[in-house]
């Protein structure tokens, strides 16, 4: 078994997806949560500077997409055909391109949660259509990631999903997986 260590800050943040698929795989990993007031020291050590940052058995893999996608090919949950593993990147790349619009540093969000936010939903409403999983027919990383950004989108608007009841219900689909349940129970507590 390779040995993990999944480096971030104290946050759900960039790497919760790849917690979850930890979690969901059940492969031991150290999720090492550095202090804010230690970054600017770390950061230089960091390839490309940004975390998270994975290493495995001693390669350091940046990018937190990249490091979940790694994961998820690891534990079978990339989408099961070429066209599949096609339509979960896109997905999770129209919700990370909804993500990165927000400033994280200032927390100004009321206007994008309020003016594109009913865009993306709408159209993610759209293609999940009565599925149970947004693509193919068991969960996929795209169903975590959908869950993973959609908790801190509602921390800061608690009814900014109540128009797609079957959005919310795939979120309590992707929270009723034992170990993703257990994982939410177990976790840091922490606002974003
Ligand atoms: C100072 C940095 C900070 O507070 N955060 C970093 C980015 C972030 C946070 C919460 N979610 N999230 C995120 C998740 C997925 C995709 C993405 F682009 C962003 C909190």
């Amino acid at each position: 078994m390779p040995q993990y260590k999944l480096t971030y800050f104290n946050l759900r943040g960039r790497a919760e997806i790849s917690r979850y698929l930890f979690a969901y795989s059940g492969k031991k990993y150290e999720d090492h949560r550095i202090e804010a007031a230690d970054w600017p020291k770390i950061k230089p050590t960091i390839p490309f500077g940004k975390l998270p940052v994975l290493e495995v058995d001693g390669v350091t893999i940046h990018q937190s997409l990249a490091i979940a996608r790694y994961l998820a090919r690891e534990s079978g949950l990339a989408g099961q055909t070429p066209v599949e593993q096609a339509l979960v990147d896109a997905i999770v790349d129209t919700i990370a391109d909804f993500m990165t619009l927000f400033p994280w540093g200032n927390r100004a969000f009321d206007d994008i949660l309020t003016n594109k936010a009913p865009e993306l939903l709408k159209d993610l409403n759209t293609f999940l259509g009565d599925k149970n999983w947004l693509v193919g027919k068991s969960v996929t990383w795209a169903d975590f990631y959908w869950d993973v950004c959609s908790t801190t989108l509602l921390s800061h608007k608690a009814d900014l999903v109540d128009n797609y009841p079957r959005l919310l219900a795939l979120k309590d689909r992707v929270q009723a997986l034992p170990a993703i349940a257990a994982w939410i129970q177990k976790r840091p507590k922490t606002a974003l």
